[in-house]
């Protein structure tokens, strides 16, 4: 993080990534004076609600993020940045994405949770764009020319106001990772009455063990355990507010969907009696740790895994037949996962494998046969990144093994 005062007094000369939240209300001019250098502008978290329309002056600029501000509109200016790869406007008040302001080489766009009823055509022409995040907004429908866009990876149309699943999304060639619950067209949430139940003040909540963007989650222990589970628990209070992978409550609808299956946490019960949603799990044991870690700004799509991470051949294809396992289980629950990515699993030494994070899940059970057979491809184009990855991380002297081919030769 920087200061407004830091850049007054030129201390800033030759940075590639500002920072600045001092409940800005206007663009600093003095930011131009790092035009030959920023390559990295985050005005997240400040009042401002327009950026200068010569903008491209920062001919540098690859990346800006002014979320949590009170923009209206997607600023044209940025549609004239000619290096601008990453666009962030998330929590803002945006109505209006006029077509000017989509630079042609986005290749990562977020307008999560902002008012947006409808995209321009212009969507289309993005022929880099690989994320698109637009959970939360008030979309009725998707732009026909989003079918042109054949490097999208990764989408999120959660809690929007769809009538109707967007079929335009089953033609997206390299479409991996899709999340649309929360919209009039899914299955409503169910009232899960046989799933155990278990008052607030049955338990004990101890140190906080995580925290995902949909709720904290804390070690917790009984006061009163009205259904034998174990001791020593995990649960998760859900916040209110929209994701950038959609509702917490459409999570919580997957969670207690899922029922059982060796590598997912399993569900125990659901605390009533409470203003907020809260989860009761199996306690993680500390020795699991996470496969891989999130998206860089480099790698876009695609995790990144720590330098020097590697395992043999066997242990790799163990966590690949554990993950097409938990795959098939929820394809039979009728949920697609829609984050199935290595940062979004635990594994011990013993080489078990817990697939979790279900904020991007999406019941689909209900939709026609070719829009569940087009979501069941994603899934599985999502399963071959993960199988892609694990080949990555394989031991030097593994890599002409039988295993090793035969599992390279399943990505086709
Ligand atoms: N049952 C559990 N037992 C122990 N620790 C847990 C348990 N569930 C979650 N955690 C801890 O809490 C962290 C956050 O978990 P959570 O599933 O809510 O979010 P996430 O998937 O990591 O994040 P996000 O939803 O933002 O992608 C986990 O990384 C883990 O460290």
């Amino acid at each position: 993080m920087h200061t407004l005062a830091q850049l007054q007094a030129g201390e800033l000369h030759g940075v590639t990534r500002l920072q600045l939240a001092e409940g800005l209300t206007h663009f600093p001019a003095e930011i131009f004076s790092l035009a030959d250098s920023l390559e990295i502008l985050d005005l997240s978290n400040n009042a401002l609600s327009e950026l200068p329309d010569d903008l491209h002056r920062l001919h540098r600029l690859k990346v800006i993020f002014c979320s949590n501000n009170r923009f209206r509109q997607l600023p044209a200016c940025l549609g004239q940045c000619a290096e601008l790869e990453m666009i962030g406007f998330k929590s803002n008040r945006i109505e209006t994405v006029p077509a000017e302001a989509l630079p042609v080489q986005t290749r990562w766009l977020i307008l999560t949770d902002n008012l947006i009823a409808a995209l321009p055509e212009r969507i289309g022409q993005l022929h880099r764009l690989q994320k698109l995040m637009l959970a939360g907004n008030c979309l009725t429908e998707l732009p026909g020319s989003l079918s042109q866009c054949h490097q999208l990876q990764l989408l999120r149309i959660s809690a929007n106001r769809l009538p109707q699943f967007p079929d335009v999304v089953l033609d997206l060639p390299q479409l991996s990772w899709l999340a649309f619950s929360g919209n009039p067209f899914c299955a409503e949430r169910q009232p899960h009455d046989a799933f155990p139940q278990v008052a607030a003040d049955d338990l004990y909540h101890h140190e906080v063990l995580g925290q995902g963007a949909s709720g904290v989650i804390r070690r917790a222990s009984w006061r009163h355990n009205p259904h034998g589970c174990s001791e020593q628990v995990a649960i998760k209070v859900f916040k209110g507010d929209v994701t950038s992978d959609g509702y917490p409550l459409d999570e919580l609808e997957a969670c207690l969907s899922i029922g059982q299956h060796p590598n997912m946490v399993t569900p125990l019960a659901r605390v009533t009696g409470e203003l907020q949603e809260a989860l009761v799990m199996e306690l993680i044991p500390a020795d699991y740790l996470n496969l891989g870690q999130p998206p860089s700004l480099a790698s876009c799509t695609r995790d990144v895994f720590t330098a020097g991470q590697s395992f043999d051949i066997a242990t790799i294809s163990g966590f690949v037949e554990q993950m097409e396992s938990v795959v098939a289980h929820l394809r039979q629950c009728g949920i697609s996962h829609g984050d199935l990515y290595a940062h979004n699993v635990l594994v011990n030494p013993a080489g078990h494998l817990l697939f979790g994070d279900l904020g991007a899940a999406s019941r689909y059970h209900h939709l026609v046969d070719y829009q569940r057979q087009g979501i069941e491809r994603m899934e599985q184009r999502a399963l071959h990144c993960f199988i892609e990855d694990m080949l990555g991380l394989c031991v030097e002297q593994d890599r002409h093994t039988e295993l090793y081919r035969q599992l390279a030769a399943r990505l086709g």
